[in-house]
């Protein structure tokens, strides 16, 4: 066929509306359809369409197609006149028939490239596609459905959607004909977490089907998770930081030459190479908050957290939420969710102060905790993994507590492994000018005083007591007497003074090892003894004569005994 410029065609036998209904065609017809009536014929000779309606219009030209609108023979013949040799020339009945057959091929050539296209998709996807019927059976599946569930075709194709997924949301769109947004879903068959979009499908408002399409949230979900997780740690280690969790006093901090303490201080530092859990007994007083801060701080670990939860000091009903820190809305109170200690000293030291007045439920979790490694917030289900190290202190008998049901017997052997005693001030006297000395340092620098010493005869009275509050009724009474002293030297009559009255109190406390104090001659005793009362009563006329009948002797004696002591 000749090189044109356009495709020429000539309607012989005018007929208007024919006419425009070929004008009115698109190039893309046309050229399907020429491609048709010529084997040869090359689309990409041509640019355009002309149609003419008479021979005169066509001028000089040739038509590619002659189409004759009718049935006279002179037509024909006109059409025979003016025809070039690859010119098509067909009667328009059949020129429709064959342009119809065209057309529906073409149609059908279009859907079946459009099939391609949405197969290449579907088995492409990275989401699964899952196809039902009208009547509820799964007729397709794609390779990504199956590679998420696990589940094969065979095992969905041809079955109902009730009997294989139920719950799913194709089931429901199918039964309420309406879409299902971000349906969430473990329930395919496998372990999946799936996120679905189900939709009903119509045709000519003719319910033909519905489909699904979900994605494997699976890892997101792990992903999302492990964020969380991240958050919550980096939060936890912010509290750490900015809480100030960390141990105070070294093994430098703990004085005393005395054997016993020095058996003591080698036993904290075996403590500190290891990671076992440390119980350190002792009285009240005798220092085994030191110890233990001591321990953290001589550990490999002594940069991560050392905390401390008391658990005399905090009523019980708080002690499990301190310890164990809870979830928002876990109770009333609990406005926002909070890390417990226990999470707090993750890495670090977990020291358990007053150990024995851990009640027997908190003891049977905390058991727990230390079994496991793992525990859960109050209100919280997920479970928080920590590795600490737990140093428990105590001046109870445990063992008695153990023996009388009040503290469980496991968690005493798992807080027994390594044990410590921290030795009370009587087994170890000399240690107290050392103590005396580091002491009133201090106490001074707490207090803003200048440096004050005792004399050793003052420090000798210090050696009469027993001391039952150990170093802190040691370190209370320096600082009570300083608060007294007007100078820098502690005058011995003031040491003597305060230190009778503590072992008077101490006697009538009942202390077990309190002495009849000898400190004082009867007179020193009589004059102190008046001194306390008016002090207690007041020096005016009313507070002396309070005094006098207190001291059960006349008020005129009182006066004689004030002039006498030089108490005024
Ligand atoms: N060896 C020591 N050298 C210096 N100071 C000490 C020594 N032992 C204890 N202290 C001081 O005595 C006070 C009491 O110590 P600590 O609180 O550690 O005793 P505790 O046994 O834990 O007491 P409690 O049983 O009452 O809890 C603290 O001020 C501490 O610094």
């Amino acid at each position: 066929m000749a090189l044109h410029t356009a495709l020429f065609v000539l309607v012989i036998g005018y007929q208007r509306d024919i006419l425009d209904q070929l004008i009115g065609w698109n190039e893309k017809r046309w050229i399907s359809l020429m491609g048709v009536l010529d084997p040869i014929f090359d689309q990409n000779s041509y640019k355009g369409i002309q149609v003419y309606h008479s021979r005169e219009q066509l001028g000089e030209s040739k038509a590619d197609i002659i189409l004759i609108a009718g049935k006279e023979k002179a037509y024909w013949e006109e059409a025979e006149k003016i025809k070039r040799t690859n010119s098509v020339i067909i009667e328009l009945d059949t020129f429709w028939i064959l342009e119809k057959t065209v057309h529906q091929i073409s149609e059908i050539q279009s859907l079946t490239r459009r099939q391609k296209v949405f197969q290449t998709i579907l088995t492409h996807s990275h989401e699964g596609v899952q196809f039902i019927d009208s009547n509820g059976i799964v007729r397709f599946v794609n390779p990504s459905f199956s590679r998420i569930t696990n589940i094969p075709p065979e095992e969905r194709l041809g079955k109902h959607i009730d009997e294989v997924s139920p719950d799913g949301s194709l089931a429901k769109a199918f039964k309420t004909r309406a879409a299902v947004l971000s349906h969430t879903s473990s329930s395919l068959g496998s372990n999946v977490e799936s996120i679905a979009n189900a939709a009903p499908i119509f045709s000519d408002n003719k319910f033909i089907g519905a489909v699904t399409t979900f994605q494997d949230v699976t890892e997101v979900k792990y992903l999302t998770e492990k964020l969380m997780e991240h958050e919550q740690k980096q939060k936890v280690r912010d509290q750490q930081t900015s809480g100030g969790y960390k141990s105070k006093h070294s093994l430098d901090h703990i004085i005393g030459e005395s054997e016993a303490i020095k058996e003591t201080l080698n036993q904290a530092k075996n403590a500190a190479r290891s990671r076992s859990t440390v119980l350190i007994t002792g009285e009240s007083g005798t220092g085994k908050e030191l110890l233990a801060h001591s321990i953290h701080t001589e550990s490999n670990f002594s940069e991560q957290p050392f905390v401390t939860v008391n658990c005399a000091a905090i009523p019980e009903s708080l002690l499990e939420s301190e310890l164990f820190g809870h979830e928002k809305g876990a109770f009333t109170h609990a406005v926002k969710q909070k890390a417990g200690k226990i999470e707090l000293a993750d890495g670090g030291t977990l020291f358990l102060d007053e150990i024995g007045d851990m009640d027997l439920s908190l003891q049977a979790k905390m058991l727990r905790v230390l079994q496991e490694k793992e525990f859960e917030r109050i209100g919280g289900l997920k479970k928080i993994h920590v590795d600490f190290r737990i140093i428990a202190a105590t001046n109870a008998d445990l063992e008695k507590l153990v023996s009388e049901g009040k503290f469980r017997e496991d968690l005493y052997y798992r807080f027994n492994v390594i044990r410590l005693e921290a030795p009370p001030l009587r087994k170890r006297k000399k240690d107290i000018p050392l103590l005396v000395q580091e002491l009133l340092n201090r106490i001074g620098q707490k207090v803003g005083f200048n440096p004050m010493e005792l004399t050793e005869k003052g420090t000798s009275y210090l050696l009469e007591h027993e001391w039952p509050g150990n170093i802190r009724e040691l370190e209370n009474f320096l600082e009570r007497i300083m608060n007294e002293s007007t100078s820098s030297v502690i005058p011995d009559a003031l040491v003597k003074k305060h230190m009778y009255r503590t072992q008077v109190a101490s006697i009538k406390r009942g202390g077990k090892n309190s002495k009849i104090p000898s400190l004082l001659t009867l007179k020193e005793m009589e004059k102190d003894h008046i001194q306390q009362t008016l002090d207690h009563y007041g020096t005016s006329m009313e507070g002396k004569k309070k005094a006098a009948h207190s001291l059960g002797i006349s008020i005129s004696t009182l006066y004689n005994k004030i002039r006498d002591h030089q108490l005024e």
